[in-house]
């Protein structure tokens, strides 16, 4: 991919928090970083330390090159990372392929299942970019954390070994830990699915339904996980790492997290309407299609799915969870 002289040359597309952070990440790493953002303005700010709308009162180091133009952002680079949300990667893929060069990597960074096919992110670029080595970066990290330099781990796969080591030892940085993977699967279904149980515990939380309900819902979250896993082929281990487990206890359990606070909202009755991007609202639905259709017993997915689509209330759902039949306490 590059010789180990040569400064490397990374694009970001998407100038949210998420891939300002990354940015920044990779400046720190010595990259050479250019910012696709489709918006003139926070292209501006990002240019000038500050990305407002979406890190406001971080100010961070200058040096990242945002742009809203695609050719300028892609020339020559060595390695893309797609960090617009989910839904639209297809959109955002379609309009890169006239400029993306060849055989270079490009690494998912979003969490999320397409909600209308189902589809994993990285069949989506198979399918758009079949010449692009896919991986994917995923794990706990909060966009500010990252943004503010506070120590990070986080997990990037990828089907070549080669290919998973050399990307980890390229994003790492003193407050950045990559560790790789070769299960491209399992790290970025336990992305995707944790934003839905976090929905679930924010609900819990909102709801003031108590510790003890909330402990309950990620353990049994977490076991529902694991089934969608075995159905997708995700390495079991793989969700008991950073990706699955690992981001299931940050998102789970605070308000910095915006699904968490979806849930919190959704829990207190509260407007949903103008709430920053909640990725597991999409994912909600499709998952819990997916696991029907597949005959995976998933009630919390369903719950949250059904809550969502206004057919319950979140005590409704509650009480309907509490009272199915007793059972032995299956983990898979
Ligand atoms: N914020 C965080 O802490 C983390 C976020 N992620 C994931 O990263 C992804 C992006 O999240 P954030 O950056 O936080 O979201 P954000 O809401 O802060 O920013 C999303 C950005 O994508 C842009 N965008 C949306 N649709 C677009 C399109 N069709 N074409 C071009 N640009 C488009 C928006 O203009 C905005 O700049 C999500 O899948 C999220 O789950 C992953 C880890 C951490
Ligand atoms: O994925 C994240 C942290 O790992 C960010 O979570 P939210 O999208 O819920 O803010």
């Amino acid at each position: 991919m590059r010789g180990p002289e040569k400064t490397p040359k990374t694009t970001i597309l998407g100038g949210g928090a998420w891939g300002t952070a990354l940015a920044l990440a990779a400046l720190h790493a010595g990259h050479h970083v250019r910012l696709w953002a489709r918006d003139g303005e926070i292209a501006k700010a990002i240019t000038k330390g500050k990305n407002p709308r979406y890190l406001p009162g971080i100010a961070f180091d200058t040096g990242i090159e945002a742009t809203t133009d695609l050719q300028t952002a892609l020339d020559q680079t060595d390695c893309v990372l797609s960090v617009t949300p989910a839904q639209s990667l297809r959109m955002v893929l379609n309009e890169i392929r006239a400029h993306m060069p060849a055989n270079i990597p490009l690494v998912l960074c979003a969490k999320g299942i397409e909600r209308e096919t189902g589809a994993l992110l990285s069949a989506i670029v198979t399918e758009i970019l079949p010449k692009a080595p896919v991986a994917v970066l995923s794990g706990p990290s909060f966009a500010t954390d990252v943004a503010r330099g506070l120590p990070t781990a986080v997990v990037v796969a990828a089907q070549d070994d080669a290919l998973a080591m050399d990307l980890a030892a390229r994003f790492s940085a003193r407050n950045l830990r990559c560790y790789a993977s070769t299960d491209i699967i399992g790290v970025e279904l336990g992305g995707a699915l944790k934003n839905v149980f976090a929905i679930a515990a924010g609900a819990v939380a909102g709801a003031e339904l108590g510790a003890s309900a909330q402990a309950a819902m990620v353990t049994r979250g977490f076991v529902e996980l694991r089934r969608l896993g075995v159905v997708f082929g995700a390495q079991p281990e793989t969700l008991m790492g950073l990706s699955g487990l690992g981001d299931l206890l940050l998102t789970c359990s605070s308000t910095q997290s915006r699904n968490f606070a979806y849930g919190v909202a959704l829990g207190r009755g509260e407007v949903l309407e103008g709430l920053p991007l909640a990725e597991g609202v999409p994912t909600a639905a499709i998952a819990a299609r997916l696991a029907a259709q597949h005959g995976v017993e998933a009630p919390i997915l369903s719950a949250v799915a059904a809550i969502l689509a206004g057919v319950i209330t979140v005590h409704e759902a509650v009480e309907a969870l509490m009272t199915r039949p007793l059972k032995h306490e299956n983990l898979i």
